[in-house]
């Protein structure tokens, strides 16, 4: 009789991105997943705001109720949540999406806020964090804009996030400036390389 295949015990890797809204966390997570030195699952996380158009649900985020992300904080089934832009929208980090990249044996990747990102760091030491950032202020605002998924509210509270998570991007291990796309993705991609070793 053959012993039954067991994976042999595997730290879990960490890689969390944060940056001011409209720095292009998002757009570097499309291109990192496809191009990194190491194989990374992109942490899907839970989310009470509704899908902006395109969103798909369990691909961009889980979208929940309030009741259903409640219920989920209460049962412990969060490592992290915020409230990220003070608008009664709940974001948070699932234990299960962290055990599905560590069953991958991948890096589990996760784009999400400062205050979150601060107390994954506190969990997990060895992650890398990347803070990202544009060359000036006005350049994630102007590219919010031209986004145009956000109200005017909604672009004041965000440009409001930003200048709160940019006093604390020291805390991370990595600034990385998205002034030009590729370089910016090749850079995070010799962090991956030399953390990998
Ligand atoms: N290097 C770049 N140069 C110019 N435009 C860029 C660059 N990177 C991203 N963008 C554009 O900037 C806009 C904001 O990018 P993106 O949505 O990825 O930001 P984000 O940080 O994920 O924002 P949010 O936190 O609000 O979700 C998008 O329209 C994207 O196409
Ligand atoms: N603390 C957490 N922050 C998260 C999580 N998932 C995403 N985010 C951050 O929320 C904002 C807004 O995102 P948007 O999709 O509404 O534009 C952005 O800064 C993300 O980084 C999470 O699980 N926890």
């Amino acid at each position: 009789m053959t012993a039954p295949e067991t994976r042999p015990f595997v730290d879990i890797r960490v890689l969390v991105l944060s940056g001011p809204s409209g720095s292009g966390k998002s757009t570097i997570v499309d291109r990192l997943v496809n191009v990194a030195p190491v194989q990374l699952v992109k942490v899907v996380s839970a989310t009470t705001r509704p899908p902006r158009a395109g969103e798909v649900n369990g691909r961009d985020y889980y979208f929940l109720s309030p009741e259903e992300f409640e219920q989920k904080r209460q049962a412990g089934e969060f490592i992290e949540c915020e409230e990220v832009h003070g608008n009664g929208n709940w974001y948070g980090t699932l234990r299960s999406e962290l055990t599905r990249a560590q069953q991958a044996g991948a890096w589990a990747f996760l784009e999400i806020d400062v205050q979150g990102a601060l107390s994954i760091i506190k969990e997990y030491p060895d992650a890398v964090s990347v803070f990202l950032t544009t060359a000036s202020e006005g350049d994630y605002e102007q590219r919010l804009r031209n986004r145009g998924t956000e109200s005017e509210d909604a672009i004041q509270q965000r440009l409001e996030t930003a200048r709160r998570e940019l006093k604390l991007s020291k805390e991370y291990k990595h600034i990385v400036v998205n002034d030009d796309l590729d370089r910016a993705v090749s850079e995070i991609c010799h962090i991956l390389a030399s953390a990998e070793g």
